[in-house]
């Protein structure tokens, strides 16, 4: 029986002619059929040791064959092959517990070597993907925007290329990061995270590319960086942005040359990481204010992805809100749904949160109402407390007035120098100035949960805390009324 029996399942016949030798010329025993049927008669029978399937078959689509397979065999391993490469493709394959998913053409001897790897590992090994194991995964959302991002990341998935996300606060830049990573060549290998703006400046070089014992006055210690976690795998730089300069150069070093050395080192140490970045500032405008290297951007910016803020895709609200809605089920909170003037009504909102503005207010509503219907009343209250700030942007008004005032103050503020300018650096100070009060007053309207009150900015948490922590604000809890 050679190495092994391998049953193939495609409606093409010149793809089975090519398969079957391929296979056969490489030491197994393959047999192969045009349809559905046949693959679960043999598998029924017992026959096979490997099954390798198209997705699209005359009598029944793969993905509702496989879970069946899977019921009744669950050791027998599934290539799953497909010309429709979208991201959701590789996905569904993944969820129903396909070991593999290669996209329409494929070479050969990939096809040769994944079959001998995964009839040489241990058995067991295949786990279907389920929402819960998935963290986050699948990917929600099927408005245009989205599709195309699905595709890009399908394609990326079988690469190594840099790719730098862009989108507002809470767009999902993380979730889609992830999902290259786990849909990718690397997913055995490890993914590392770290955002630029949660850690203090000082020591982003060294976590990154860590540090030598004495390499300075703390250093008591050799210290692994997140680059060398990250060997074989993929290191997901959030708020890019935040990186100082010197850690840029040795990151510029490492995209060029493929080495770095650590902090206080000498030796250069090579280096196999794919690196994902994110912002959600205008690097154009960090660059022209030479906060941000533009060498650098262009190396990073090999394969830009746009993600679109919520307001953008409001078609998709409905099922982000089932989807989180499951997901607090599994968590043990009661079972919801939303009436349909409740989802018109978050359709009229404009999400400065994004996503995940969207999933924590599903989540407090879960939480907090016994009923198992949530109305439009229940969504307005949650709207209500906070809605002054959160919608500025709906309130052209106000924006307006603000933008007078501000223009008002510093045109007498530039005035007041008459001649004699003030010292450079104005941006950022004159930034920091208004930063300080924003965050008060909008821990002062949460009552000092960081957690709602970066919601309502539509910030990173993370990012919330340190600019905290930076500007010295003091947070001050205080019980609902
Ligand atoms: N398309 C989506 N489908 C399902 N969940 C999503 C989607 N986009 C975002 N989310 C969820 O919203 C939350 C925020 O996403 P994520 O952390 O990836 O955003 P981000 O853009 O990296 O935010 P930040 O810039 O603030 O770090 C997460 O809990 C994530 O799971």
């Amino acid at each position: 029986m050679g190495k092994g029996n391998i049953l193939i399942a495609d409606d093409d016949a010149a793809i089975r002619t090519v398969l079957n030798q391929a296979l056969a010329r490489a030491g197994y025993a393959p047999r192969a059929t045009g349809n559905a049927a046949t693959l679960w008669r043999w598998v029924s029978q017992g026959d096979g040791d490997l099954i390798i399937t198209d997705v699209v078959m005359p009598d029944e689509s793969a993905f509702d064959l496989i879970p069946r397979i899977k019921k009744l065999r669950p050791d027998l391993p599934i290539v799953v092959m497909s010309a429709q490469n979208t991201f959701m493709t590789a996905v569904t394959a993944a969820e129903r517990g396909a070991y593999e998913y290669l996209p329409k053409p494929f070479d050969l001897n990939e096809l040769v070597s994944v079959v001998s790897r995964a009839l040489a590992e241990p058995r067991k090994k295949v786990q279907p993907l389920t929402a819960e194991s998935s963290d986050g995964m699948p990917l929600i959302g099927r408005c245009p925007a989205m599709q195309d991002i699905y595709r890009v990341l399908a394609r990326l998935t079988q690469t190594d290329l840099t790719v730098m996300i862009t989108g507002e606060s809470g767009t999902g830049k993380e979730l889609v990061s992830r999902a290259l990573h786990e849909y990718g060549k690397r997913r055995n290998g490890p993914f590392v995270a770290i955002n630029m703006a949660a850690i203090p400046r000082e020591l982003i070089e060294s976590e990154l590319f860590g540090h030598e014992k004495g390499a300075f006055t703390g250093a008591q210690t050799r210290h692994v960086g997140r680059f060398e976690q990250a060997e074989g795998g993929t290191l997901f730089l959030d708020e890019i942005g935040d990186m100082p300069m010197e850690a840029q150069t040795r990151l510029l070093r490492v995209l060029q040359e493929g080495e770095y050395t650590t902090v206080g080192g000498r030796t250069p140490i090579r280096t196999n990481v794919r690196i994902i970045a994110a912002t959600n500032r205008d690097l154009q405008q960090q660059i022209d204010q030479g906060l941000f290297r533009e060498d650098l951007y262009y190396r990073l910016n090999v394969v830009p992805l746009r993600l679109p803020p919520l307001r953008e895709r409001l078609e998709d609200i409905p099922d982000l809100v089932r989807h989180f809605l499951a997901i607090a089920e599994k968590e043990g909170l009661p079972p919801k749904s939303f009436e349909a003037g409740a989802i018109e009504r978050l359709k009229r909102h404009t999400w400065p949160g994004n996503v995940r503005e969207l999933e924590n207010l599903v989540r407090r509503l879960s939480a907090i109402y016994t009923q198992d219907i949530v109305t439009v009343d229940m969504v307005e209250s949650e709207f209500a407390p906070t809605s002054r700030p959160a919608s500025f942007s709906d309130a052209p008004e106000a924006t307006a007035d603000l933008s007078e005032a501000v223009e008002r103050y510093l045109s007498d503020y530039f005035m007041s120098f008459g001649q004699d300018l003030p010292p450079a650096g104005l941006y950022t100070r004159i930034l920091r100035k208004v930063e300080s009060p924003l965050i008060t007053a909008a821990l002062a309207a949460t009552r000092g949960n960081q957690i709602r009150a970066a919601d309502l900015l539509g910030v990173n948490r993370n990012t919330l805390r340190k600019k905290i922590r930076d500007l010295g604000i003091k947070v001050i809890r205080t019980p609902a009324a």
